[in-house]
């Protein structure tokens, strides 16, 4: 079999790790021929494909390293037109490609489908975002790295706040789901976690903060870049015009700031954690799982089950159609027992007194 790779959307730590898995399987258990496509599907969308032969030797000493040595986009839209359709199945077909093993996030996976319906492209999906939205997979790649990297700063944070006796709002990454927000105010001790999936009310932020400047004279807000004000609107930050998902989250830090400090005696500052979330090795738990990812699809390859995407259910390494879960995503339940735990210990999630 001759076999595309490629990964598609935000850049995220583990990548790596899944080439070299998926490509080590392939070589060893079907001696498959396996190649790299640069930059997400872009690279499929041009004249002439941009390719290069994944060996056992060119996928080495590559497990640790963050990013993905096959580069990525997370604008590219091969279902722009017909003519970009029509492209990008004759580069499939001068190929030779039997399946490509797309590895990206929700956005990869529309793709993945849409093209799959389009011009009956073959793909096997692999799970990746430090946003952990990928619908029917519990835990994704890159979500454990991100969560330590925010945890980190959290803590310098905490430091800094207590010596100036300041209010500190750090703001993380992870669109419209809150998963990093919570996990990572959770392990850095924040005193106030604000969520998208929960619109905060200000007055009660506020009674927190007041209350904490009469006794421990400082607090850490930790805030996901999609939470928002009740009855106000999502902070952007750009619209990328020609992207099929053009909104670009950022900035509602700042904007709590704002908001935040007529109303208190210490000052408040914002720290915007952006893409040093998205950057650097991987920790162990996520390059474990991104190489048991990697060699799960190949499996998925060499029994000739396409259309599927690897996933993580219960614990278990498994797989669903990625018709499934195109155009989904994960966010956080109300129910979850991560928010009942924070409130039980008196964090605040930015609800409104009853
Ligand atoms: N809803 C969507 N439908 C189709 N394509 C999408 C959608 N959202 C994003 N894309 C495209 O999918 C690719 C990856 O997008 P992005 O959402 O940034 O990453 P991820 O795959 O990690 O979710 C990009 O080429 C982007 O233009
Ligand atoms: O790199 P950009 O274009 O600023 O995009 C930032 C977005 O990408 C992410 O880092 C990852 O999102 P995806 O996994 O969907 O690619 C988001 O948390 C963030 O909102
Ligand atoms: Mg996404």
């Amino acid at each position: 079999m001759k076999v595309g790779v490629l990964t598609g959307g935000g850049d995220c730590p583990g990548l790596n790790a899944v080439i070299r898995a998926v490509t080590k399987s392939l070589i060893s258990q079907g001696q498959c021929e396996v190649i790299g496509i640069a930059d997400g599907f872009e690279g499929l969308m041009g004249a002439t494909p941009r390719v290069k032969p994944l060996t056992w030797d060119e996928v080495s000493g590559i497990l640790h390293i963050g990013g993905t040595i096959l580069g990525t986009s997370n604008s590219a839209n091969p279902l722009k037109s017909e003519a970009t359709l029509a492209q990008v199945k004759s580069n499939v077909q001068a190929l030779g490609l039997d399946v490509v093993v797309a590895i990206g996030g929700d956005g990869t996976m529309s793709l993945a489908n849409g093209l799959a319906n389009a011009v009956g492209m073959q793909c096997v999906g692999v799970p990746k975002t430090i946003d952990n939205d990928i619908a029917s997979c519990e835990r994704s790649f890159g979500f454990d790295t991100a969560v330590a990297t925010a945890t980190e700063a959290l803590r310098r944070i905490e430091s800094t706040a207590n010596s100036h006796h300041r209010v500190m709002i750090v703001e993380t990454m992870g669109r419209n789901a809150g998963w990093l927000a919570l996990e990572a105010g959770v392990a850095g001790a924040a005193d106030i976690i604000l969520l998208p999936e929960i619109d905060y009310d200000l007055q009660a932020i506020v009674d927190v903060c007041q209350a904490r400047e009469q006794r421990q004279r400082y607090t850490i807000i930790c805030i996901g870049e999609g939470a928002k004000e009740s009855g106000h609107s999502l902070t952007v930050r750009e619209t990328i015009a020609h992207s099929p998902d053009p909104v670009r989250l950022g900035g509602v830090g700042h904007v709590l700031r704002e908001r935040l400090q007529p109303h208190l005696r210490s000052e408040v500052r914002t720290t915007v954690l952006g893409h040093v979330q998205r950057g650097g090795d991987p920790t162990p738990f996520d390059r474990v799982l991104a190489t048991q990812f990697g060699h799960h699809a190949a499996q998925l390859v060499l029994s000739g089950r396409f259309g599927r995407m690897v996933t993580l259910q219960q614990g278990q390494i498994g797989s669903v159609e990625i018709a499934q879960v195109a155009n989904t995503q994960r966010r956080i339940d109300l129910a979850h027992p991560l928010l009942t735990m924070a409130r039980d210990i008196g964090i605040c999630l930015g609800e409104a007194a009853r």
